[in-house]
């Protein structure tokens, strides 16, 4: 079992934020504490206030049963919020600021520290998402080494999105919680097919199909996301 986990994906809209929220729900179901944060966010709204707000932030405070409006509760788990939907690297510098890798990694490191429950750090977008000119998340990732949970989809092109991204994780060193396959809208070929060609390739490697809810928000058919990759206390 792993108390820490990221979430990261093969690219942005891929549903990290979704399954980050569906894993803390069962988590909090298994009577387990659980910290969800967003490190970085681009494409934050401005309030009246002037004050920016992590969409996925929201998303995730609601999902560990907090209030999503609490503007404390949003700083201290969404640090880095960007205004412009693009790159951090590209969003930060628009805002005359530089992310820094160090910062981000003792940050999630202090949010372990602070509880003795679960925390879950969602990345952005896909996995090399630049978080500087010279880093990506996945140095972020390599530097954190919890383990990582990679979302993808089951779209045309996502054997080769999905290979490249698992190369690219096991190439750094990050350690692997499993593969998440959330089905996507257009799947011209049967997500079981996809999950059964991808397990040629990592036989070891623990993985979940998630249907998409239709409108209901219900997550009908959600897998017990916490006891297929070992997630939390156990206890
Ligand atoms: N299995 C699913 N069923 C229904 N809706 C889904 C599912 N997965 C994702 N979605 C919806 O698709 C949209 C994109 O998902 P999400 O926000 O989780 O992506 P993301 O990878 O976190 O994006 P970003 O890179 O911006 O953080 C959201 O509106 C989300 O609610
Ligand atoms: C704004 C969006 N929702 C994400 N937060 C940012 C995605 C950055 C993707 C960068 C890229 O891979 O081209
Ligand atoms: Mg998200």
């Amino acid at each position: 079992m792993n108390r820490t986990l990221v979430v990261t994906g093969t690219g942005t809209e891929i549903g990290k934020t979704y399954i980050t929220a569906a894993v803390a729900r069962q988590l909090r179901g298994r009577g387990e504490t659980v910290l969800a944060t967003k490190p970085v966010s681009s494409g934050c709204d401005e309030d009246a206030q002037g004050r920016l707000w992590s969409p996925d932030g929201r998303v995730l405070l609601d999902a560990c049963g907090q209030d999503p409006d609490d503007w404390a509760a949003h700083q201290r788990l969404c640090l880095e919020r960007l205004r412009e939907p693009m790159s951090p690297h590209m969003a930060a510098d628009r805002a005359g600021r530089i992310l820094s890798l160090q910062m981000l990694t003792g940050y999630c490191q202090g949010l372990e520290g602070e509880t003795d429950g679960c925390v879950i750090a969602e990345g952005v977008g896909g996995v090399m998402v630049p978080l500087t000119d010279s880093t990506t998340f996945l140095d972020w990732m390599a530097a954190l080494q919890w383990p990582a949970l990679l979302v993808t989809g089951t779209y045309l092109g996502t054997l080769s999105h999905t290979l490249t991204a698992l190369q690219s994780l096991k190439g750094a060193g990050v350690p692997l919680a499993g593969l998440v396959l959330n089905r996507s809208p257009e799947e011209p070929v049967p997500a079981e097919e996809t999950r059964r060609t991808l397990r040629f390739f990592h036989p070891e490697l623990p993985m979940a199909v998630v249907p998409r809810a239709e409108g209901t928000g219900e997550e009908a058919g959600m897998p017990d996301l916490v006891e297929t990759f070992g997630i939390g206390r156990g206890e």
